[in-house]
């Protein structure tokens, strides 16, 4: 597994100018849109109609992030809206196998996230049913955070998973990643990072972008 990704979170992107915003990142891998309930998470960003139009005019894949509640009954709706990727919280799914192919059989691939505080061992027996993990390195619901260290021992414990059962699944990591961060994640064995404040909150996405590749590398 190559430490390839680099998706940029619109999180941090200018609500109101998204197609331009797509455009300063066109670089990147794909482009991480963050759906919030204010419920799952506190906070409230958007939904299924505004994913239907980012997917519409977005130059590089769509790889949603859902922290929303009832993810069995929301995640195949983003599914069939033709995005790349569909990944919800293992914390909201009441049947994570049966959603995640679903998602698949929708055409995207599946991605399941584990808030800091959930431990992988019970889900290491599905991991073939997944694309990729995400490993939330901060406290899922805003951009801006810092990230947390103890989540490294997962990280590498899903990777060992991974690696031994010579599963294709990415893992991914979400909340806090920079040039100072991301070379940690990556050791651990991380290989698509998510970079909110550190790409938009740059002067030149496309430079920033560039630094978190040769960082990871
Ligand atoms: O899912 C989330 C937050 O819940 C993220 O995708 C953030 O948008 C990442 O932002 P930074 O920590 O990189 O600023
Ligand atoms: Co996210």
């Amino acid at each position: 597994m190559t430490t390839c990704c680099i998706h940029p979170s619109i999180l941090s992107a200018d609500f109101v100018n998204l197609e331009s915003e797509l455009r300063r990142i066109g670089s990147a891998d794909a482009v991480h849109v963050d759906v919030m309930d204010n419920s799952f998470v506190p906070n409230l960003t958007l939904g299924l109609p505004v994913v239907k139009r980012i997917q519409a005019v977005s130059p590089i894949p769509l790889d949603v992030h859902l922290m929303i509640d009832d993810a069995d009954r929301w995640a195949p709706e983003y599914a069939g809206a033709g995005v790349s990727s569909v990944t919800f919280h293992a914390e909201a799914a009441r049947a994570p196998i049966r959603l995640a192919r679903e998602l698949r059989s929708a055409g995207a691939k599946a991605g399941m996230a584990l808030r800091p505080a959930t431990a992988v061992e019970p889900y290491l027996d599905m991991l073939g049913e997944l694309d990729m993990l995400l490993v939330m390195t901060v406290e899922p619901g805003f951009g801006g955070q810092s990230f947390l260290d103890v989540t490294l021992p997962k990280i590498r414990r899903a990777a060992e998973a991974i690696r031994g059962g010579n599963l294709p699944v990415a893992i991914q990591v979400d909340g806090g990643i920079t040039e100072e961060t991301i070379g940690r994640a990556a050791e651990a064995g991380a290989t698509v990072f998510v970079a909110g404040s550190s790409v938009y909150g740059t002067e030149d996405p496309a430079v920033a972008i560039a630094g978190l590749r040769r960082a990871a590398s």
